[in-house]
């Protein structure tokens, strides 16, 4: 998504996935575009969006955190990427009838139990990789399958 934006510069601070998943399903109902929305379809959408985000990083090599010799265009058209992604990812999940923030809170403890501080501080390996012997409890036994990534 290019250009400019009614409310762009206004902030929106506390924005959440039901905001944006409102907004997403009056944009479809208001174009007719529900027909079209369909999980296959917003899969493939975002994997394009996805697509276009990685073009912004091609070839740049590592970037600092912060972006700091970025220019605000730059920024801007990352941000609308970014936005894409998200989007099409929230209307995915709603159309799917996936509760995304319930989701992904759930999710976010399943890793907290799969990665745990003392095991993993200061260690960017993968579960399979690090020492099952000072584990207590097996991936299985927590509910988290071992072929996620
Ligand atoms: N059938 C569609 C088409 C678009 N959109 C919305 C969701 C995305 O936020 C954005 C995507 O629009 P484009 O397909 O035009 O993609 P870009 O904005 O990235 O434009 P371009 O691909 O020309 O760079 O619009 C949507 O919900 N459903």
């Amino acid at each position: 998504m290019k250009g400019q934006a009614e409310n762009e510069g206004e902030g929106a601070k506390g924005v959440g996935i039901e905001e944006l998943k409102k907004k997403m399903a009056d944009f479809a109902k208001e174009r007719d575009w529900d027909q079209f929305h369909t999980p296959r379809n917003l899969l493939l959408a975002l994997v394009g969006e996805v697509g276009e985000l990685s073009e912004i990083f091609q070839w740049k090599g590592e970037v600092p955190r912060g972006l700091p010799d970025w220019e605000e265009k730059e920024k801007l058209h990352l941000g609308e990427e970014l936005s894409d992604v998200l989007l099409y990812l929230v209307r995915l999940s709603d159309i799917c009838g996936i509760d995304l923030g319930k989701a992904a809170l759930r999710k976010l403890e399943l890793n907290a139990i799969k990665y745990p501080v003392s095991l993993c501080k200061g260690s960017s390996k993968k579960l399979t990789h690090l020492s099952k012997s000072t584990t207590t409890t097996s991936s299985s036994e927590n509910g988290v399958t071992d072929d996620g990534e």
